[in-house]
């Protein structure tokens, strides 16, 4: 959400994109490529709490992990200087997206297939079916493919650079993004290119 940084310790990216996007992965490996700090929303939110996202779900009902998210969103982008991943609902939340503006905000695009696939086996709360997740009619792939479709002109809105992270592999997205946001170190290799 571009209108300049919001402050000199802005962090360097904001991830954001569905499940299984990749955003913790890629922004541990941007992080790595960058010399800079990563932090992850979920994981940021597991250590306030003191219990699992799932957990939270379960026991709070979704209002209030998404109240909880977004103060924690609000907090790191005022503390944290390096690459910030959240979690993949964050930006429906009208007080994230107030939050992120100024912000160099990257969404990780996935084809429903691929970013399927690489979440089937993991215990991502509104995938499974139950009170306050799911339908019990529909399983987690229908889910999984009706919430992607219902978030995917969010996350393109709310972003500054998008980037399809289908079959490509994490080193690779990172390399890419720092150069998109012009922050690539000046001891990273370079694109060789063709003699002109
Ligand atoms: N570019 C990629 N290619 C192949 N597999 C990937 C890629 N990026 C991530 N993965 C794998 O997909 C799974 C989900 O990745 P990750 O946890 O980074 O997604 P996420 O966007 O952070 O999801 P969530 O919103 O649920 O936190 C992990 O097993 C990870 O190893
Ligand atoms: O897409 C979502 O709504 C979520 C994604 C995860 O990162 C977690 O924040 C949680 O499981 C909810
Ligand atoms: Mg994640």
């Amino acid at each position: 959400m571009t209108a300049g940084p919001v402050s000199d310790h802005a962090p360097v990216a904001v991830l954001i994109g569905f499940m299984g996007a990749g955003k913790s992965t890629v922004g541990v490996a941007l992080a790595d490529l960058l010399g800079v700090g990563f932090c992850d929303t979920d994981h940021e939110i597991v250590a306030r709490a003191g219990r699992t996202v799932a957990e939270i779900f379960v026991d709070e009902g979704e209002p209030y992990f998404r109240q909880f998210e977004a103060e924690v969103v609000a907090d790191v982008l005022t503390t944290h200087s390096g690459v910030i991943a959240l979690g993949g609902g964050a930006v429906m939340t009208p007080a994230v997206r107030a939050v992120l503006a100024g912000h160099r905000v990257v969404h990780l695009a996935v084809s429903p297939d691929a970013g399927f696939a690489r979440v089937r086996s993991s215990k991502r709360p509104l995938l499974r079916a139950g009170p306050g997740t799911g339908s019990v009619d529909t399983t987690p792939e229908d889910r999984y493919r009706a919430l992607l479709a219902e978030r995917a002109e969010t996350y393109q809105r709310v972003a500054d650079i998008t980037t399809d992270t289908t079959g490509r592999a994490p080193a690779a997205l990172a390399d890419e993004i720092a150069r998109a946001l012009g922050v690539l170190p000046a001891s990273a290799p370079r694109d060789e290119g063709l003699p002109s």
